[in-house]
Protein backbone atom coordinates (compact mmCIF):
# COMPACT_ATOMS: atom_id res chain seq x y z
CA UNK A 1 0.00 0.00 0.00
CA UNK A 2 0.93 3.39 -0.83
CA UNK A 3 1.64 5.31 2.47
CA UNK A 4 -0.09 9.74 1.34
CA UNK A 5 -2.30 10.56 -1.28
CA UNK A 6 -4.20 13.77 -2.07
CA UNK A 7 -7.61 13.67 -4.28
CA UNK A 8 -6.35 12.70 -7.86
CA UNK A 9 -6.54 16.16 -10.26
CA UNK A 10 -5.36 18.12 -6.95
CA UNK A 11 -1.90 18.15 -8.46
CA UNK A 12 0.13 19.71 -11.28
CA UNK A 13 0.16 17.49 -13.92
CA UNK A 14 3.46 15.76 -15.11
CA UNK A 15 4.20 18.40 -18.31
CA UNK A 16 3.13 21.57 -15.95
CA UNK A 17 5.30 20.00 -13.40
CA UNK A 18 8.05 19.86 -16.47
CA UNK A 19 8.59 22.78 -17.12
CA UNK A 20 8.50 24.46 -13.57
CA UNK A 21 10.94 22.10 -12.22
CA UNK A 22 14.03 24.30 -10.46
CA UNK A 23 17.53 22.15 -9.84
CA UNK A 24 18.46 22.62 -6.22
CA UNK A 25 22.00 24.48 -6.39
CA UNK A 26 23.64 22.15 -3.81
CA UNK A 27 22.16 18.87 -6.24
CA UNK A 28 25.10 17.02 -6.76
CA UNK A 29 24.41 16.19 -10.19
CA UNK A 30 22.97 20.08 -10.90
CA UNK A 31 26.72 20.87 -9.56
CA UNK A 32 28.08 18.56 -12.82
CA UNK A 33 26.04 17.19 -15.39
CA UNK A 34 28.48 15.08 -16.60
CA UNK A 35 28.11 12.81 -13.28
CA UNK A 36 25.25 11.87 -15.24
CA UNK A 37 27.45 9.10 -17.26
CA UNK A 38 27.91 7.62 -13.80
CA UNK A 39 24.86 6.08 -13.91
CA UNK A 40 25.46 2.58 -14.66
CA UNK A 41 23.30 1.34 -18.42
CA UNK A 42 21.51 -1.07 -16.41
CA UNK A 43 20.36 0.94 -13.81
CA UNK A 44 19.90 3.82 -16.97
CA UNK A 45 17.45 0.41 -18.71
CA UNK A 46 15.19 1.07 -15.02
CA UNK A 47 15.00 3.98 -14.30
CA UNK A 48 11.60 4.59 -17.09
CA UNK A 49 9.64 1.47 -15.43
CA UNK A 50 10.35 3.11 -11.96
CA UNK A 51 9.03 6.40 -13.40
CA UNK A 52 6.04 4.85 -15.04
CA UNK A 53 5.25 3.21 -11.44
CA UNK A 54 5.80 6.17 -9.86
CA UNK A 55 3.70 8.32 -12.56
CA UNK A 56 0.72 5.97 -11.75
CA UNK A 57 0.84 6.42 -8.52
CA UNK A 58 1.03 10.32 -8.82
CA UNK A 59 -2.72 9.56 -10.76
CA UNK A 60 -3.89 7.98 -8.24
CA UNK A 61 -2.82 10.99 -5.95
CA UNK A 62 -0.10 9.67 -3.51
CA UNK A 63 2.26 11.58 -2.66
CA UNK A 64 4.77 8.87 -1.57
CA UNK A 65 5.70 5.47 -1.36
CA UNK A 66 7.96 3.26 0.23
CA UNK A 67 10.99 1.45 -1.52
CA UNK A 68 9.42 -1.62 -0.42
CA UNK A 69 5.98 -0.32 -2.74
CA UNK A 70 7.52 1.39 -5.25
CA UNK A 71 9.93 -1.58 -6.12
CA UNK A 72 7.13 -4.05 -6.18
CA UNK A 73 5.16 -1.46 -8.42
CA UNK A 74 8.42 -1.51 -10.97
CA UNK A 75 9.02 -5.45 -10.67
CA UNK A 76 12.61 -5.51 -8.79
CA UNK A 77 13.66 -5.98 -5.68
CA UNK A 78 13.71 -2.71 -2.91
CA UNK A 79 17.51 -3.02 -2.75
CA UNK A 80 17.97 -2.75 -6.54
CA UNK A 81 16.00 -0.19 -6.42
CA UNK A 82 17.24 1.53 -3.45
CA UNK A 83 21.14 0.93 -4.99
CA UNK A 84 19.89 2.14 -8.35
CA UNK A 85 18.31 5.54 -6.69
CA UNK A 86 21.65 5.84 -4.83
CA UNK A 87 23.10 6.75 -8.16
CA UNK A 88 20.92 9.75 -8.92
CA UNK A 89 21.65 10.57 -5.28
CA UNK A 90 17.89 10.28 -3.74
CA UNK A 91 17.94 8.05 -0.56
CA UNK A 92 14.58 8.48 0.34
CA UNK A 93 13.36 9.03 4.27
CA UNK A 94 13.38 6.84 6.64
CA UNK A 95 9.70 5.93 7.45
CA UNK A 96 8.30 8.58 4.89
CA UNK A 97 10.32 6.89 1.38
CA UNK A 98 10.04 9.12 -1.63
CA UNK A 99 8.50 11.79 -2.71
CA UNK A 100 6.47 10.71 -5.43
CA UNK A 101 6.59 13.86 -7.36
CA UNK A 102 9.87 14.85 -6.52
CA UNK A 103 11.23 11.17 -7.35
CA UNK A 104 9.94 11.09 -10.43
CA UNK A 105 11.24 14.75 -11.76
CA UNK A 106 14.50 13.58 -10.55
CA UNK A 107 14.59 10.30 -12.57
CA UNK A 108 12.92 12.64 -15.44
CA UNK A 109 15.89 15.29 -15.22
CA UNK A 110 18.19 11.99 -14.87
CA UNK A 111 16.75 10.89 -18.14
CA UNK A 112 16.93 13.59 -19.73
CA UNK A 113 13.40 13.85 -20.18
CA UNK A 114 13.22 17.80 -18.67
CA UNK A 115 13.74 18.95 -22.47
CA UNK A 116 11.90 18.38 -25.25
CA UNK A 117 13.17 15.54 -28.19
CA UNK A 118 12.30 16.39 -31.66
CA UNK A 119 11.69 13.16 -33.38
CA UNK A 120 11.66 12.49 -37.21
CA UNK A 121 10.03 9.07 -38.20
CA UNK A 122 11.47 7.48 -41.38
CA UNK A 123 9.26 5.12 -43.31
CA UNK A 124 5.40 6.02 -42.97
CA UNK A 125 3.62 2.54 -43.53
CA UNK A 126 1.82 0.70 -40.54
CA UNK A 127 4.21 1.11 -37.89
CA UNK A 128 5.41 4.53 -38.82
CA UNK A 129 2.02 5.81 -39.00
CA UNK A 130 0.67 4.37 -35.94
CA UNK A 131 3.76 5.97 -33.56
CA UNK A 132 3.25 9.12 -35.54
CA UNK A 133 -0.12 9.21 -34.52
CA UNK A 134 1.35 7.77 -30.69
CA UNK A 135 0.09 10.96 -28.34
CA UNK A 136 2.16 9.04 -25.58
CA UNK A 137 5.49 10.41 -26.87
CA UNK A 138 4.42 13.87 -26.04
CA UNK A 139 4.66 12.98 -21.86
CA UNK A 140 8.56 12.26 -22.26
CA UNK A 141 9.42 15.52 -24.06
CA UNK A 142 9.40 13.99 -27.35
CA UNK A 143 7.72 15.51 -30.44
CA UNK A 144 7.36 14.53 -33.81
CA UNK A 145 8.98 16.93 -35.92
CA UNK A 146 8.96 15.48 -38.83
CA UNK A 147 8.16 12.20 -41.43
CA UNK A 148 9.69 10.96 -44.20
CA UNK A 149 8.88 8.52 -46.81
CA UNK A 150 10.70 7.55 -50.24
CA UNK A 151 7.02 6.92 -51.44
CA UNK A 152 5.46 9.90 -53.77
CA UNK A 153 1.74 8.73 -52.76
CA UNK A 154 2.72 9.44 -49.29
CA UNK A 155 4.77 12.76 -49.44
CA UNK A 156 2.34 15.58 -48.69
CA UNK A 157 -0.29 13.54 -46.75
CA UNK A 158 -0.30 14.96 -43.15
CA UNK A 159 -0.67 12.51 -39.93
CA UNK A 160 -2.00 14.67 -37.53
CA UNK A 161 -0.18 17.85 -38.05
CA UNK A 162 2.91 16.81 -39.22
CA UNK A 163 3.07 16.53 -43.14
CA UNK A 164 5.22 13.71 -44.68
CA UNK A 165 8.22 14.98 -46.31
CA UNK A 166 10.36 13.42 -48.91
CA UNK A 167 13.81 12.08 -48.02
CA UNK A 168 15.66 14.24 -50.90
CA UNK A 169 14.40 17.11 -47.68
CA UNK A 170 15.33 15.17 -44.75
CA UNK A 171 18.96 16.57 -44.14
CA UNK A 172 17.51 20.33 -44.61
CA UNK A 173 14.42 19.25 -42.56
CA UNK A 174 16.79 17.54 -39.28
CA UNK A 175 19.00 20.26 -39.19
CA UNK A 176 15.72 23.35 -39.49
CA UNK A 177 13.99 20.99 -36.46
CA UNK A 178 16.83 20.63 -34.32
CA UNK A 179 16.04 16.56 -35.15
CA UNK A 180 17.99 14.65 -32.04
CA UNK A 181 16.51 11.18 -32.47
CA UNK A 182 15.34 9.05 -35.94
CA UNK A 183 13.04 6.57 -36.00
CA UNK A 184 13.44 3.88 -38.73
CA UNK A 185 10.05 2.17 -39.46
CA UNK A 186 11.30 1.24 -43.17
CA UNK A 187 11.43 -2.48 -44.38
CA UNK A 188 14.96 -3.86 -43.67
CA UNK A 189 16.24 -3.62 -47.09
CA UNK A 190 16.67 -0.02 -46.95
CA UNK A 191 16.81 0.43 -43.00
CA UNK A 192 20.62 0.82 -43.63
CA UNK A 193 20.58 2.87 -46.33
CA UNK A 194 17.93 5.19 -44.08
CA UNK A 195 20.25 5.27 -41.18
CA UNK A 196 23.24 6.46 -43.36
CA UNK A 197 21.14 9.46 -44.24
CA UNK A 198 20.23 10.18 -41.09
CA UNK A 199 23.40 9.86 -39.56
CA UNK A 200 24.95 12.06 -42.25
CA UNK A 201 22.14 15.00 -41.48
CA UNK A 202 23.91 14.63 -38.03
CA UNK A 203 20.74 12.69 -36.04
CA UNK A 204 23.13 10.65 -33.32
CA UNK A 205 20.73 8.35 -32.01
CA UNK A 206 18.81 6.09 -33.63
CA UNK A 207 15.37 3.91 -32.89
CA UNK A 208 15.39 0.74 -35.26
CA UNK A 209 12.36 -1.19 -35.99
CA UNK A 210 13.64 -2.74 -39.02
CA UNK A 211 14.57 -6.47 -37.70
CA UNK A 212 18.55 -5.57 -38.77
CA UNK A 213 21.45 -4.85 -37.38
CA UNK A 214 22.62 -1.57 -38.08
CA UNK A 215 26.23 -0.37 -38.60
CA UNK A 216 26.91 3.10 -37.16
CA UNK A 217 29.79 5.31 -36.11
CA UNK A 218 30.77 4.92 -32.73
CA UNK A 219 29.47 8.44 -31.58
CA UNK A 220 25.74 6.97 -32.43
CA UNK A 221 23.46 5.31 -30.14
CA UNK A 222 21.25 2.79 -31.56
CA UNK A 223 18.41 0.66 -29.67
CA UNK A 224 16.49 -1.89 -31.50
CA UNK A 225 12.80 -2.54 -31.17
CA UNK A 226 11.75 -6.08 -32.15
CA UNK A 227 8.53 -7.91 -30.98
CA UNK A 228 9.57 -10.91 -32.75
CA UNK A 229 12.47 -11.10 -30.10
CA UNK A 230 9.99 -10.52 -26.90
CA UNK A 231 7.75 -13.28 -28.59
CA UNK A 232 10.41 -15.87 -29.04
CA UNK A 233 11.62 -15.32 -24.95
CA UNK A 234 8.28 -15.92 -23.87
CA UNK A 235 7.67 -18.88 -26.51
CA UNK A 236 10.71 -20.40 -24.80
CA UNK A 237 9.42 -20.20 -21.19
CA UNK A 238 6.14 -21.22 -22.37
CA UNK A 239 7.49 -24.39 -23.97
CA UNK A 240 9.35 -24.51 -20.75
CA UNK A 241 6.48 -24.43 -18.58
CA UNK A 242 4.23 -26.95 -21.13
CA UNK A 243 7.07 -29.36 -20.74
CA UNK A 244 7.03 -29.08 -16.97
CA UNK A 245 3.61 -30.03 -16.99
CA UNK A 246 4.40 -32.77 -19.28
CA UNK A 247 1.97 -31.39 -22.22
CA UNK A 248 5.24 -30.11 -24.50
CA UNK A 249 4.42 -30.71 -28.44
CA UNK A 250 6.68 -29.75 -31.31
CA UNK A 251 4.37 -28.26 -34.08
CA UNK A 252 7.10 -28.82 -36.69
CA UNK A 253 7.48 -24.82 -37.25
CA UNK A 254 10.92 -23.81 -39.46
CA UNK A 255 13.16 -21.97 -37.13
CA UNK A 256 12.13 -18.37 -37.98
CA UNK A 257 14.94 -16.72 -39.63
CA UNK A 258 12.52 -14.83 -42.10
CA UNK A 259 11.27 -12.04 -40.22
N1 LIG B 1 10.12 -4.00 -34.17
C1 LIG B 1 8.91 -4.48 -34.20
O1 LIG B 1 8.43 -5.02 -33.25
C2 LIG B 1 8.17 -4.33 -35.48
C3 LIG B 1 6.79 -4.48 -35.55
C4 LIG B 1 6.19 -4.27 -36.79
C5 LIG B 1 6.96 -3.95 -37.90
N2 LIG B 1 8.30 -3.87 -37.76
C6 LIG B 1 9.18 -3.51 -38.87
O2 LIG B 1 8.93 -2.13 -39.16
C7 LIG B 1 9.16 -1.89 -40.53
C8 LIG B 1 7.92 -1.25 -41.13
O3 LIG B 1 6.83 -2.15 -41.08
P1 LIG B 1 5.44 -1.76 -41.75
O4 LIG B 1 4.51 -2.85 -41.51
O5 LIG B 1 5.06 -0.38 -41.31
O6 LIG B 1 5.87 -1.72 -43.30
P2 LIG B 1 5.13 -0.99 -44.49
O7 LIG B 1 5.55 -1.72 -45.71
O8 LIG B 1 3.69 -0.81 -44.19
O9 LIG B 1 5.80 0.47 -44.51
C9 LIG B 1 7.13 0.71 -44.85
C10 LIG B 1 7.24 2.16 -45.35
O10 LIG B 1 8.62 2.47 -45.53
C11 LIG B 1 8.74 3.21 -46.74
N3 LIG B 1 10.09 3.09 -47.26
C12 LIG B 1 10.67 1.99 -47.80
N4 LIG B 1 11.95 2.27 -48.15
C13 LIG B 1 12.18 3.55 -47.80
C14 LIG B 1 13.30 4.39 -47.91
N5 LIG B 1 14.47 3.97 -48.46
N6 LIG B 1 13.19 5.66 -47.49
C15 LIG B 1 12.01 6.11 -46.94
N7 LIG B 1 10.91 5.35 -46.82
C16 LIG B 1 11.00 4.07 -47.24
C17 LIG B 1 7.68 2.63 -47.65
O11 LIG B 1 7.34 3.54 -48.70
C18 LIG B 1 6.54 2.39 -46.68
O12 LIG B 1 5.68 3.51 -46.60
C19 LIG B 1 9.53 -3.24 -41.14
O13 LIG B 1 10.93 -3.33 -41.18
C20 LIG B 1 8.96 -4.24 -40.17
O14 LIG B 1 9.66 -5.46 -40.19
C21 LIG B 1 8.91 -4.04 -36.59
Amino acid sequence: MFERSRPAGDRPSWAAARLTWKEPVSHPMSADPTSRRDIPDATVARLPEYLRALSDAADRGVLSVSSEELATAAGVRPTQLRKDLSHLGSYGIRGVGYDVEHLALEISRALGLTQDWPVAIVGMGNLGRALAAYSGFATGGFHVAALFDEDAALVGTRIGDVLVEPMADLPRLVADRGVSIGVIATPAGSAQQVCDTLVRAGVRSVLNFAPLVLSVPGDVDVRRVDLSTELHVLAFHEQRKQLAAGQGQDVGHGVGVGR
